[in-house]
């Protein structure tokens, strides 16, 4: 989506928008929200509302900047939720009535308008219609175009049975048939939900805006104590000829009070939120953002994630005094009822290397038994005169288990070609039924290029990966090695994810995990953040804290900079804005007390407190306000965009930020009111 539609901050569009959205921001209860800005607010209509009792063209100045320096606020916070809108709108473009081919109870189709589609109905696609609503693939296999959700025009295949089972509402098949039951109410689809998170979520405090809202309340209480009791100390005799008007007052409070980063807070975060549309990542709020800046533990599934996850049979390797033909017949009817990408490749193989052709189940009168990765078999229940053969395929400890059970062992050789294959980074599946094992399915698999560079980056950042996977530890040490994780769990049932997670939790660490399958969804709602791919199943989709429309598992390593970026922005201007702020003081209040030493005619050692040698104590007053308010804008770009970010450790990228953006933060007031002030004095406005 983002792709195509995203249009640079700086388009002449957006700009025009945001300017008009920048006034219309100055309502109240819009200023409430930010209290460090409501406070200017507050002074701005005070001294506009007096002005003309006590009008001076420094008193009109000052007012005037008050509203600029507001008016800079709402327009950073518009520049960045404007890119949002503009997406959100060319996301409703694909929102259009569609129809849709429900399917009756008899099997006949009806054409019926998409709004009438309930959960659990199903319907038909096929070559060029567009998919109507947001559904689970219950048949069939096709290619479809995602482009209007997801920005690519290369086609995506989604089929029955596997992980790549969603479709979303909105997109269209290129080629095939399938058939697709809704799997969500009208109003919830996920165009719906992108379309709402784009446009109201972002709006949405996380707990990290919210304590650093709480201190710049804080600061902003004391200033104003701080500010307003100047005139009490005014009133000793020492002070005597010095005048402080309301206008100095409410300068010199606005110039103290945090107003850089409570004008930038706002669109910091909306804009790293739309960094990660921008990548196509969806984020369901802005605290899973946050929490993937954090992130130090990131776990992977094997299967599709590492592997390029299509599992393919290769070969059949048969038990000793198994005929190829028998096992590759038992494998056949093994996986005649298996939906899975793994089941139907052991049917191509068996069709193309030993001609068998498929057989009719009810012919069979035979009960299907479903792969679930619980049980890790699949395999059919053949009824006969003679009671139940029960033939199974499936991972190798598995299926010993079930071999015991029948009172057979395995045989030497099966589990050495087992063995062979895992060790290579394949799958062994074997195949038996009750009474003997037939032989070893060899699935292979393969490691996605440029994984191990990815993993090595992650490290950098300090993060350790995990690879979880239901394969046997052979097969999962082979692909860890050659992928370069740090570690790995093997034979991983979905709650021993689950609990390798609250594991690392437990310790302290924040952990993010990234799955499409229904097993991993109880994982994904655990982890802090949890990303799901877009291709994944439904209950995937639902459980974790954001989804990748690319459906791509490297994308983790975007989602982490990101994060890392966005926590690192807001960081480093919060303390480029609090020690300016600190630098401010310093450049007024030695000027405002000059007026003091002025009128007892003082040349010697209080005049050096003007260390800046500011032209007069109201030019440095207005300077300081206008300082106060450029930097605002100066600092937008870099609150959109966000810090450059480099993998290192968090200690140092603390170091290298407080030295560049404390220091900097400390001496470019000195230089820029000193500047405006040599200008301000020159043009005579002070
Ligand atoms: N269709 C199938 N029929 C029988 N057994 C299967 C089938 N598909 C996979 N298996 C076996 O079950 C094991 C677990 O599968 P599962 O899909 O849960 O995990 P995985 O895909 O290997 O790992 P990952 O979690 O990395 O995706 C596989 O390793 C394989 O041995
Ligand atoms: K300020
Ligand atoms: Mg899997």
């Amino acid at each position: 989506m983002a792709n195509k539609v995203s249009q640079s901050p700086w388009s002449g569009a957006l700009l025009r928008a945001a300017s008009l959205e920048g006034w219309k921001k100055m309502d109240p209860r819009v200023q409430v929200r930010n209290p460090v800005m409501a406070v200017v607010w507050l002074g701005a209509v005070v001294l506009t509302v007096l002005l003309p009792f006590h009008f001076s063209g420094f008193n009109l100045q000052i007012a005037l900047w008050l509203w600029l320096t507001l008016w800079f606020a709402n327009f950073a916070e518009a520049v960045a939720e404007g890119r949002g809108k503009a997406q959100a709108a060319s996301l409703r473009k694909a929102k259009t009535t569609l129809q849709a081919r429900r399917l009756k109870e008899d099997g006949s189709e009806e054409a019926v308008s998409a709004a009438d589609l309930a959960k659990g109905d199903r319907f038909v696609c096929e070559a060029g219609d567009p998919i109507p609503a947001d559904g689970e693939i219950i048949e069939g296999i096709a290619t479809v175009d995602e482009s209007a959700i997801t920005g690519e025009s290369a086609p995506v295949i989604r089929e029955s049975g596997g992980d790549r089972s969603a479709v979303t509402g909105g997109t269209r098949v290129l080629s095939d048939r399938i058939v697709v039951r809704v799997t969500v109410e009208q109003g919830q689809s996920f165009l719906d939900k992108m379309i709402g998170l784009i446009e109201t979520a972002k709006r949405q405090r996380t707990p990290n805006e919210a304590a650093l809202g709480i201190l710049l309340v804080s600061l902003t209480v004391i200033f104003v104590l701080v500010v307003f009791s100047l005139p009490l100390m005014l009133k000793y005799p020492a002070f005597e000829g010095v005048q402080i008007t309301l206008p100095i007052l409410v300068a010199l409070l606005v110039c103290l009070i945090p107003t850089t980063i409570g004008a930038l807070l706002s669109a910091i975060g909306i804009s790293g939120m739309d960094r990660l549309v921008r990548h196509n990542v969806l984020a369901m709020s802005g605290r899973a953002v946050e929490a993937a800046g954090d992130v130090d533990v990131l776990l992977l599934d094997k299967t599709g994630t590492i592997t390029l996850g299509n599992r393919q049979a290769t070969e059949f390797v048969p038990a000793p005094s198994v005929e190829p033909q028998a096992m590759a017949d038992a494998a056949q009817l093994a996986s005649l009822a298996d939906e899975t990408p793994e089941g139907r490749s052991v049917m191509v193989l068996a069709k193309n290397k030993f001609g068998l052709r498929g057989r009719d189940l009810h012919a069979l009168d035979a009960t299907p038994v479903k792969f679930t990765a619980e049980t890790r078999m699949s395999g059919l229940d053949i009824h006969s005169r003679g009671g139940v053969r029960k033939l199974r395929k499936g991972a190798v400890e598995a299926m010993e288990r079930f071999a015991q059970r029948s009172g057979i062992t395995l045989p030497a050789e099966v589990k050495a070609a087992a063995e062979r294959i895992a060790r290579d980074g394949g799958t062994p599946l074997l195949v038996a039924d009750e009474t003997k094992v037939y032989g070893v399915i060899h699935l292979k698999d393969v490691v996605k290029g440029g994984i191990r560079e990815r993993f090595e980056h992650l490290r950098r950042m300090g993060i350790r990966t995990i690879m979880v996977t239901g394969d046997n530890p052979a097969t999962a040490a082979a692909i860890a090695a050659e992928a370069g994780v740090d570690d790995f769990i093997a034979e991983a049932k979905p709650e021993d994810k689950l609990g390798r997670i609250q594991q690392e939790q437990g310790k302290g660490h924040l952990v993010a995990m990234m799955g499409d399958g229904t097993n991993d969804a109880p994982a994904l709602a655990q982890a802090d953040v949890g990303v799901a791919m877009n291709s994944g199943t439904q209950a995937a989709r639902e459980a974790g804290n954001m989804v990748d429309l690319d459906s791509n598992p490297t994308k983790l390593i975007e989602v982490v900079e990101i994060g890392k970026q966005l926590l690192m922005t807001r960081g480093s201007l919060t303390t480029f804005s609090l020690t300016n702020d600190i630098a401010k003081y310093f450049a007024i209040l030695p000027a405002i007390f000059i007026g003091l030493f002025a009128s007892h005619g003082a040349e010697g050692p209080l005049a050096a407190l003007n260390i800046m040698g500011l032209h007069s104590p109201q030019s440095a007053i207005l300077s300081a306000v206008i300082f106060n308010a450029l930097v605002i804008v100066a600092l937008i770009p870099l609150a959109l965009k966000g810090v450059p970010y480099k993998p290192i450790g968090a200690a140092e990228a603390l170091r290298r930020n407080l030295l560049v953006y404390g220091l900097g933060g400390l001496i470019v007031p000195f230089a820029g009111i000193k500047l405006i002030d040599l200008i301000v004095a020159g043009l005579g406005l002070a």
